[in-house]
C-alpha cells in the first residue's frame, strides 16, 4: 500500500472535521425538539397548562418540521461529504437558520403574548443556557457560528421591541451587545479548537514523513538496508509458509571505486542517484528495489522462476550499461554484476541463506569478468 502524504492527511483532518460539524448539527437539530418537549411542555403542565395545548402543539409542529428539515441537511452533507471532502457547507447552513429561528420565534411568541407571562420568564431560562451552549457547540465553524447569533437574537429582539416600553427595549438592545461576548468567548474556543487539530493533522505528517526517511536511501529514493532487512525476512516467511518460490537479484556496480577516483566523490554521488532512478522503473512495476549499501543494490522476486529471475537480471544489466551519465560535462558509462538466486519450496531456507546465494553469485560473475549475471546453481 503507497504510504500516506501530506496531501493525504490534510484529506483526512476535514473528513475528521466533516464528522465532527455534522455530529455538533445532527445534535444541534434535536435538542430543541427536546427542550420543547422535555422543559417546556412538563412546566406548561406544572403552571396548570397557561398556554393551551393547540398552541403548544403548533409550536411543537414548527420546531419539529425545521428540525427534521435541517436532519435531512446534515445527512444530506454527510453523504456528501463521504465522497467529496469538499462538498459545500451550504445546506447546513440553511438548516441551521431556518432551526435556529424557528426557536427563536417560538420563544418571542411566548415573550410577547401578555397571557403567558410566567412562562416568558422560564423560557427565556432555557433560551439563554440554549444560546451559551449552541454558540459553544457551533464554535468550530465562522459562518455558523454567525449565522447563528443573527437567527437567533433577531426574533427575540424583535419581540421586545414590538412589546415597548424603554425596559423591554433594553432587554431588546442588551441581547443584541450579548452577541459580542459570546462571539467573542465562542471565537476563543474556536481558536483553541483550529490550534489543537492542526496540530494533531501536523503531527500525524511529521511522523509519516518521518517513517519515511527512516525507510528510504537519501542518495537514490529506494528502501534503505534496514527497511529492506525488514521486509526481505517477512516475504522469505511468508514464502516458505505458502509454498512459493522466491528469487533475489544482487546488482554490483563494476569498479565503482574508479568513478570515485577519476571523477571525484560527487560524481559517484551523482551516478548512484542516477542508476536509483533507473532502477525506480521496476518499482512503477510493483517490483521492489533497495540499496543496499554503497555500489550494491537489491531486487526482490517474489514467486519467481530462475527464468524470469534471470531475465530480469539481463534486463537490468544491459539497461544500466547502455546508459550515459552525465556530470559536469563529463560522459562516462558503468557495467554491472548480477547474482542470481532463487529458492523453491522444497528448499526449506531462510533469508538469511537466500541472502547469501545471491551474493555468492555476485562475487562469481565478479570473478568471471564482470558485466554478467550469474546464476546461483
Ligand atoms: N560516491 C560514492 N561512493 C561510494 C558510496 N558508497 C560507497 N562508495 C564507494 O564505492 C567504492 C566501492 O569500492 P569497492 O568495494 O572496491 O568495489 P569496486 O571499486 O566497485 O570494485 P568491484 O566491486 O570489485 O567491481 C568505494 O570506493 C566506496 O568509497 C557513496 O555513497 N557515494
Amino acid at each position: 500500500m503507497r504510504p500516506k502524504n501530506h496531501d493525504d492527511y490534510q484529506q483526512d483532518a476535514l473528513i475528521e472535521f466533516n464528522r465532527d460539524i455534522t455530529w455538533r448539527m445532527f445534535t444541534g437539530a434535536l435538542i430543541y425538539v427536546a427542550c420543547w418537549s422535555c422543559i417546556v411542555i412538563p412546566y406548561n403542565v406544572l403552571l396548570g397548562n397557561i398556554i393551551p395545548w393547540e398552541l403548544m402543539w403548533v409550536c411543537f409542529a414548527f420546531l419539529a418540521s425545521s428540525g427534521v428539515i435541517r436532519l435531512s441537511f446534515v445527512y444530506d452533507f454527510y453523504v456528501k461529504s463521504k465522497k467529496d471532502p469538499h462538498t459545500n457547507r451550504l445546506r447546513l447552513y440553511v438548516g441551521l437558520l431556518a432551526n435556529s429561528a424557528t426557536w427563536s420565534g417560538v420563544t418571542a411568541f411566548i415573550v410577547y403574548h401578555p397571557e403567558f407571562e410566567s412562562m416568558g420568564h422560564f423560557i427565556m431560562v432555557i433560551f439563554g443556557i440554549l444560546y451559551a451552549f449552541i454558540s459553544l457547540n457551533l464554535c468550530i465553524d465562522k459562518v455558523q457560528l454567525r449565522i447563528y447569533l443573527i437567527s437567533y437574537i433577531l426574533p427575540i429582539s424583535i419581540a421586545y421591541f414590538a412589546k415597548q416600553g424603554s425596559d423591554n427595549v433594553y432587554i431588546a438592545c442588551l441581547l443584541w451587545a450579548s452577541t459580542v461576548p459570546v462571539y467573542r468567548i465562542a471565537m476563543m474556543h474556536h481558536r483553541e479548537y483550529w490550534s489543537l487539530f492542526h496540530q494533531a493533522y501536523l503531527l500525524k505528517d511529521y511522523s509519516a514523513k518521518l517513517a519515511e526517511l527512516a525507510r528510504t536511501d537519501d542518495l537514490t529514493g529506494l528502501m534503505n538496508q534496514r527497511s529492506f532487512n525488514q521486509i526481505f525476512e517477512q516475504e522469505i516467511q511468508q514464502a516458505v509458509e505458502s509454498r512459493q518460490s522466491y528469487g533475489l537479484l544482487l546488482v554490483d556496480i563494476d569498479h565503482f571505486k574508479m568513478i570515485n577516483d577519476s571523477y571525484g566523490h560527487l560524481t559517484g554521488d551523482h551516478c548512484l542517484s542516477q542508476i536509483g532512478l533507473s532502477l525506480n522503473r521496476l518499482i512503477e512495476d510493483n517490483i521492489k528495489v533497495a540499496r543496499y549499501g554503497g555500489e550494491e543494490f537489491v531486487i526482490l522476486l517474489p514467486n519467481a522462476t530462475e527464468e524470469k529471475a534471470l531475465a530480469l537480471a539481463e534486463t537490468v544489466r544491459q539497461n544500466l550499461s547502455a546508459s550515459v551519465f552525465r556530470f559536469t560535462e563529463r560522459e562516462f558509462t558503468i557495467t554491472v554484476s548480477v547474482g542470481v538466486a532463487v529458492i523453491y519450496p522444497q528448499q526449506r531456507t531462510d533469508a538469511q541463506r537466500l541472502f547469501q546465494f545471491a551474493d555468492e553469485a555476485m562475487y562469481a560473475a565478479k570473478a568471471a569478468g564482470r558485466n554478467r549475471v550469474v546464476l546461483y546453481q
